[in-house]
């Protein structure tokens, strides 16, 4: 297992990188000088407890959310101090979602298109291109975002984050809610942005689900990356979801208590 306060990416730079993130709420640290980084190229799961300060993190590494110190880089583009130029590399979606929902999914599309400076053609042909693959085309054309269900949500919402052809993708649980078949389609589309030269970071509590996808793997506890490195590294020998249960030091609890459950 890589120690995490060792730098990882040799010469290369990274595509994604951390340095010492930290955010208090009140006198509650959730995220304690946050060490973390992506390799060009590598699909990356981090995975964490409830409340483990993931999606904290990640709001203050795309630039959502301000962080009381620390920098994060997108191909080593400072995301606060030139955000402009970071957002251009950086495809987010975030954890619930905060976007124009009075719009159908293509208005949603052609209005972020806009935003990103990117030629009206251009956007209709992306646009039209993403919908088909989410399945998010015909009927569901002319519903209002608003409107839409949690997985419909999170399908436009990485079709937003798609959308201007990003070098690196940061997405909070993107499985969230997705149907299988949805789940199977966006595995195939990371899958593919990855081989294209593309990297990839999501969260997730899927633990198989990041055996199967990720090659590097992080996991966090009580606001810390506690483990980080190739996915064989970090479990050894066991699951994923072993390792995950030991390094974050919880009791598999349910043996006791509930008796009034018991029939
Ligand atoms: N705006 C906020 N104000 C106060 N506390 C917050 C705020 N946002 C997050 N927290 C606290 O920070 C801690 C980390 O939360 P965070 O949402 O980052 O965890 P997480 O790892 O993403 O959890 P989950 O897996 O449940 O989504 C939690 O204890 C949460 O209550």
């Amino acid at each position: 297992m890589t120690d995490t306060t060792s730098s990882t990416p040799g010469r290369e730079e990274p595509a994604f990188r951390l340095d010492g993130l930290h955010k208090v709420f009140g006198d509650y640290t959730a995220a304690d000088h946050v060490e973390l980084t992506v390799r060009p190229g590598s699909f990356y799961g981090l995975v964490g407890p409830n409340g483990a300060g993931k999606t904290t993190t990640l709001s203050m590494a795309v630039g959502l959310l301000r962080p009381d110190a620390g920098t994060a880089r997108v191909h080593g583009v400072d995301i606060w101090a030139q955000p402009l130029q970071a957002r251009r590399l950086l495809g987010v979606l975030p954890d619930g979602l905060a976007m124009p929902e009075r719009l159908t999914g293509r208005e949603l599309l052609t209005y972020l298109g806009q935003l990103h400076g990117l030629d009206a053609t251009e956007v209709d042909r992306r646009a039209d291109e993403l919908l088909a693959v989410m399945e998010l085309d015909g009927s569901a054309e002319s519903t209002l975002v608003v409107d839409y269900s949690t997985g419909m949500r999170k399908k436009v919402g990485l079709a937003t984050a798609l959308l201007h052809a990003p070098r690196m993708l940061v997405l909070d649980e993107p499985f969230e809610a997705v149907d299988p078949v949805s789940a199977a389609t966006i595995k195939q589309i990371l899958r593919r942005f990855v081989e294209g030269g593309g990297s990839v970071l999501i969260s997730s509590h899927v633990m198989a689900l990041v055996e199967q996808l990720c090659d590097t793997v992080g996991v966090m506890a009580r606001g810390r990356v506690v483990a980080e490195g190739p996915l064989d590294d970090v479990r050894g020998s066991r699951s994923l979801e072993e390792t995950f249960v030991d390094l974050v030091g919880v009791t598999v609890g349910g043996g006791e208590g509930l008796s009034w459950l018991a029939s």
